[in-house]
């Protein structure tokens, strides 16, 4: 699935602003205090954790020179101001596609804040090599394990901070479609930007 608020013909720093982008002379650089970007396999639910903390701002456009489509938001959290960028699905920071090829990019080239990698809750143990990729590869990495009403219903249980202490990275556990846990989400970004930031 694809984002919902997507298609938007304004510039999102337009859309802030209030007005047409030709008209600002600040930058998006000036505008965003933070980026946040949001990776993981296809379908675990990047794209409505995406739509959940953005709302109704979002824009999408081919990443240069690509066929492969980005949506970008903005949120607020914690005060602060957040561009956040929801990328294709990928599956391994080593690319074979072209959707991967451009992740791997925005990883390396937009220097982000913070890193959600949602994984599905229900193959944790698949997903969590990639966590540990992400980690390696010195980006400022929190684990979402999405889908938890789906795990639970097929009995299973995930010890979220048992899973942190093993990793050490922050992990937060949603049903996004749901809405549940997005708020402890918000408040587990903030702390973390807050204390990288220290
Ligand atoms: N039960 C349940 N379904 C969810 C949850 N989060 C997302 N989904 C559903 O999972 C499907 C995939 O969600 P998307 O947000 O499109 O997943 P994605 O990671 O963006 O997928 P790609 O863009 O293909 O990489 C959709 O049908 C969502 O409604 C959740 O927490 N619980
Ligand atoms: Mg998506």
């Amino acid at each position: 699935m694809n984002c919902c608020n997507q298609g938007s013909k304004k510039s999102l720093l337009g859309k802030i602003l209030g007005r047409s982008h030709g008209d600002s002379k600040i930058s998006e650089k000036q505008i965003f205090k933070r980026k946040m970007v949001l990776v993981g396999t296809p379908n675990v639910g990047k794209s409505v954790i995406f739509n959940r903390l953005t709302g109704a701002y979002a824009t999408v456009s081919n990443y240069p020179g690509t066929t492969v489509e980005v949506f970008k938001g903005t949120c607020r959290i914690g005060g602060e101001l957040f561009e956040v960028v929801d990328t294709p699905g990928m599956y391994s920071l080593m690319p074979i596609t072209e959707e991967e090829r451009v992740t791997r990019t925005l990883l390396l080239n937009e220097k982000p804040d913070i890193v959600l990698h949602v994984v599905d809750a229900k193959n944790l143990e698949r997903m969590l090599s990639m966590t540990l990729q992400l980690k390696e590869a010195g980006l400022p990495v929190m684990l979402v394990v999405n889908m938890m009403d789906e795990a639970q219903q097929i009995g299973r249980e995930i010890d979220i901070e048992k899973l942190e202490a093993l990793i050490g990275i922050p992990v937060v556990g949603t049903s996004a479609a749901l809405n549940r846990g997005m708020d402890l989400l918000r408040k587990k970004v903030a702390q973390y930007v807050k204390k990288r930031a220290a």
